[in-house]
């Protein structure tokens, strides 16, 4: 099968003066996917979106955003942003906002209304924009963004500043557009987040993509965590079976990267060898754990809420 990419980037670089802000960048995005670009911030994230949007210009490398050049009106009009917060009339209800926005892209007026019915402001509408609270706003510059039914979205951290009940309804709305045919690419700060809601990832650090990947592929299999006395003898057997580079220790438990079978076999060597084994127990790795091992970070940059 052909994998049909609507966005691809290749050595995407942006200096500002003196400051590099984005640096050989390859970015892949696959139609029908939900791609979530994860990076602490100053990363490089709005000006990545800004630069497929044609807002920004790269300063080098190639990007092709659905086989056109950044900025070409044809693409432009199968694409639906929330890069900034939308601009909207604060004395004019979100449904007569919607209207107006939807006249300016010709539009009929009962698009407005079906996209309002797909953020879940139906029952608002009627309401001032000014009367909104944040979360609401940024439900009505999604439906401006659904307004032409586009093939791919493109949201810059679409959960930024909402409480954590806006957060979990956005995130739902989100996994909800990116069913089908429609393509999401949106940007976060937050691991758990992207890990919810994303079916792949690119990690992005100080302007450089350092990972990218499906969430499994990301955390490269599971973890088999093993308590054992002594740890050293369970170590240099562990290492023996698997490989060092398999192998590591952690607060006095050995972790292995492993597969299911693996368990037995391990548990099986060291019961064996005089070993005494006091648990063996399955780890799922987060994003949270690969970003910094790649990146070295401290745990600072990037936020756990959402997880
Ligand atoms: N117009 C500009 N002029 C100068 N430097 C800029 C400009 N825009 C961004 N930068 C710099 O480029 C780097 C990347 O910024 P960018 O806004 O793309 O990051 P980000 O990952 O989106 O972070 P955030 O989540 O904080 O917006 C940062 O160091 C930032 O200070």
């Amino acid at each position: 099968m052909v994998i049909e990419h609507l966005v691809e980037t290749a050595g995407l670089t942006k200096r500002y003066g003196e400051q590099l802000a984005l640096y050989g960048v390859d970015l892949a995005v696959r139609r029908g996917e939900v791609y979530g670009f994860l990076g602490p911030n100053g990363a490089g994230k709005t000006t990545t979106l800004r630069i497929l949007l044609g807002l920004v210009k790269p300063t080098a490398g190639r990007v092709r955003v659905l086989d056109a050049g950044p900025g070409n009106p044809a693409a432009l009009a199968r694409i639906g942003m929330l890069v900034e917060s939308a601009a909207f009339y604060p004395y004019l209800s979100g449904r007569d906002n919607l209207r107006a926005f939807a006249r300016y892209c010709r539009v009929p007026d009962a698009k407005a209304d079906e996209v309002l019915e797909i953020v879940g402001l139906s029952d608002r509408a009627g309401d001032r924009f000014s009367a909104y609270s944040l979360g609401m706003k940024q439900r009505l510059g999604l439906a401006a963004a659904l307004l032409k039914e586009p093939e791919l979205l493109i949201l810059d951290e679409p959960t930024n500043g909402l409480d954590p009940q806006g957060m979990a309804d956005m995130r739902v709305l989100i996994r909800q557009l990116g069913c089908g045919n429609r393509t999401v690419l949106l940007s976060s700060h937050l691991l758990g987040e992207v890990q919810q809601v994303c079916d792949r990832v690119g990690m992005i650090n100080e302007g450089r993509l350092v990972r990218e990947g499906t969430v499994d592929e990301l955390r490269g299999g599971s973890m088999l965590t093993v308590r054992a006395e002594p740890l050293g003898q369970a170590r240099v057997l562990a290492e023996r079976m698997f490989g060092a580079d398999r192998v590591s220790v952690h607060e006095n438990e050995l972790r292995l990267s492993a597969e299911e079978d693996d368990a037995v076999r391990i548990n099986r060597e060291l019961v064996l060898a005089g070993v005494a084994v006091r648990a063996l127990i399955w780890v799922e790795r987060s994003l949270e754990e690969i970003f910094f091992e790649v990146t070295e970070q401290t745990g600072r940059e990037l936020t756990k809420e959402g997880a």
